[in-house]
């Protein structure tokens, strides 16, 4: 096929998968950077200024762990602990079901069209979460990309640790999961620069002027008329 051909409507094969969300009506922005580099921090902030819904796939796992009768808890236990990527199939459906039930809700209200805004925290970790997202779930629009050193990480995460009461807060899990991250995240974000969707912003300034960099983005971003 030559670069410059087309594919009618309807000359997809059957079965190759449609998006459960319009990305003409759902914008998402995924929020990468290292363990520690400061994304949920800063998606707490654009929550506030731009009225997203922050979905932090650690955070959907943790409360998944903690389910009572959930077949994952031991499965996530273990990979959180080890800092390892839990199976795609479990966090895309968890991501998923937020989002369809963050949308019911706005819907409920009567004055939104299916439309809506997330900032997916701490996803995708792995190429095959990325691909399945994009095409099952919905394709997204931008990749902000929080970086500083593995000694500030390192430092913050031990600092936090002192009150998180996360497992993997402590010195052996940080060190697999920079591992993990090297290994299986930073392809992700190569990937994702290829498609010049990346935005890099430097976390190892203080909160404050990070989150004004990062507001800068978001605004760069629905100034191109996004819903
Ligand atoms: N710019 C910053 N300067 C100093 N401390 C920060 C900064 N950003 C975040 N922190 C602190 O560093 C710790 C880690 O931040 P945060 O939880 O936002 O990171 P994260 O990237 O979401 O980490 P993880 O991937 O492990 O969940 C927190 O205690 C937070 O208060
Ligand atoms: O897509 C994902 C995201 C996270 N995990 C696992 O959760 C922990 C903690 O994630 P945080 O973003 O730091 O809260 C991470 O180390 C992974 O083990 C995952 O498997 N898949």
């Amino acid at each position: 096929m030559s670069p410059d051909s087309t594919i009618a409507d309807g000359q997809f094969p059957q079965h190759a998968p449609k998006a459960t969300f319009d990305h003409n009506k759902v914008t998402v922005i995924y929020i990468l950077g290292g363990p520690g580099a400061g994304k949920g921090t800063q998606c707490g902030r654009l929550v506030e200024d731009f009225g997203f819904c922050h979905l932090s796939a650690g955070d959907l796992l943790r409360a998944e762990q903690n389910r009572v009768g959930s077949q994952y808890g031991i499965l996530i236990q273990t990979c959180i602990r080890e800092g390892t990527i839990v199976p795609m199939e479990v966090t895309v459906k968890l991501l998923e079901n937020e989002m369809t039930a963050e949308l019911q809700r706005r819907t409920g209200d009567g004055w939104n069209d299916g439309r809506g805004r997330f900032l997916i925290d701490g996803f995708p970790r792995k190429m095959d979460q990325a691909i399945k997202f994009d095409t099952e779930v919905c394709l997204a629009s931008l990749v902000i990309f929080f970086t500083t050193s593995e000694e500030v990480m390192l430092v913050r995460l031990l600092e936090r640790g002192k009150t998180s009461g996360r497992e993997d807060d402590n010195i052996e899990s940080i060190k697999k999961r920079f591992r993990t991250y090297n290994d299986q995240t930073m392809p992700v974000i190569q990937y994702y620069a290829k498609e010049d969707k990346v935005a890099e912003i430097d976390s190892t300034a203080s909160i404050e002027v990070v989150h004004k960099e990062a507001s800068q983005v978001i605004k760069n971003l629905f100034s191109r008329a996004l819903p």
